[in-house]
């Protein structure tokens, strides 16, 4: 059985395409930050990590997506990501830092800065590639039309518009991510957070060479990105307070800390029964980890959704959120 299984993934492996030497390096240096298990300190004169053992390569029915190069043990951390951009959510904006999402209690330090909050200077500094820009703006009536609407990617479009502003990232920085397919009724529904969008940021007086990128059609074509690849992030770690607020507020309010967008992690295909997770301990910086041991060769998936829920309840989630029919060995089982 378990020689079959193998068999089965190692000839897929063989007759894999894997994408361009330098277009899995460039995603590979774009998105992880360490690559072993083992955790090692670097010194400006120690060697940069190894990258991490896997590969993005086409699969045969769920377009691209991340497979092992070498056998990685159960539990193992694949690699860790950091965020392209991230947003607090609406509810957590007082109690997390601004940037990397961390929690801030009364006893951490806290680095202010106009209206945001930041758990450390360094955090504080690396706002800057959107903060500088969009603390010129105010923002009252684009947070309001999220907050009366319940919407949350907006956020992350408005952070990543203002990074592009500022130059720290270029307009087509997302397209590379696989977009969701979006009826028209979809897209008329975005129009209202573009203008505001764009209103906010002409009120601030940035000048219209900065604003080209912004039409419509960007906005629509990063949203539809956004909707498919941003990840919902939930701390793990933490104290026994939040511990105990977070089991609190699962009943009554939302538990995010906040949402993010990843490279490398967009390109994890999605499994009921999956060998890989994806945990926030206690900021915006992703682990991927393996649930059970996994060969060369293997897809390395992770589930996008609750999977305890029921094999139609799932189905109806994937189409309906992330537009796809799972075909994974668990649904075709009929589980
Ligand atoms: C986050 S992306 C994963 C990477 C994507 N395959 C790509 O090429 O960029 C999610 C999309 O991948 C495809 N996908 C993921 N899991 C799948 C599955 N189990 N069955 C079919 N398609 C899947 C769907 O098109 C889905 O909308």
């Amino acid at each position: 059985m378990w020689l079959s299984h193998y068999s089965r993934w190692l000839s897929r492996f063989q007759n894999l395409h894997f994408l361009s030497q330098q277009s899995t390096s460039q995603l590979l240096s774009f998105s992880f930050t360490t690559a072993t298990t083992t955790t090692t300190t670097t010194t400006p004169s120690s060697p940069s990590p190894s990258p991490p053992p896997i590969q993005v390569a086409l699969t045969e029915s769920a377009g691209r997506g991340v497979f092992a190069t070498r056998r990685i043990s159960a539990g193992d951390l694949i690699h860790t990501a950091k965020p392209i951009v991230s947003h607090p959510s609406l509810s957590s904006i007082n109690s997390v830092c601004y940037f990397c999402l961390r929690k801030i209690t009364s006893n951490s330090l806290e680095f202010q800065a106009h209206n945001a909050r930041f758990c450390s200077q360094e955090c504080k500094e690396n706002s800057k590639v959107f903060y500088d820009v969009e603390r010129r703006a105010d923002w009252s009536t684009f947070d309001d039309y999220c907050r009366s609407q319940g919407l949350k990617y907006p956020l992350l479009v408005k952070r990543l518009a203002c990074m592009i502003i500022s130059g720290a990232v270029s307009a087509d920085s997302i397209h590379i991510l696989q977009p969701a397919s979006l009826s028209p009724e979809m897209i008329l529904k975005m129009e209202e957070g573009f203008h505001l969008l764009r209103r906010a940021l002409k009120k601030a007086d940035a000048m219209d060479e900065e604003l080209t990128f912004l039409n419509k059609q960007w906005y629509t074509s990063v949203m539809a990105r956004i909707r498919i690849n941003a990840f919902r992030i939930e701390l793990a770690g933490g104290l026994y307070e939040d511990l105990l607020s977070a089991a609190a507020a699962s009943i009554e309010a939302e538990v995010a800390v906040g949402n993010a967008v990843y490279m490398l992690p967009s390109f994890y295909n999605h499994d009921c029964d999956p060998n890989a997770h994806i945990i926030w301990i206690d900021n915006a910086d992703a682990r991927l980890k393996t649930l059970r041991e996994v060969e060369a060769g293997e897809e390395l998936r992770i589930c996008y959704i609750d999977a305890s829920m029921g094999h139609n309840a799932r189905q109806t989630l994937l189409a309906e959120g992330f537009g796809f029919r799972c075909n994974c060995p668990r649904c075709l089982s009929g589980d």
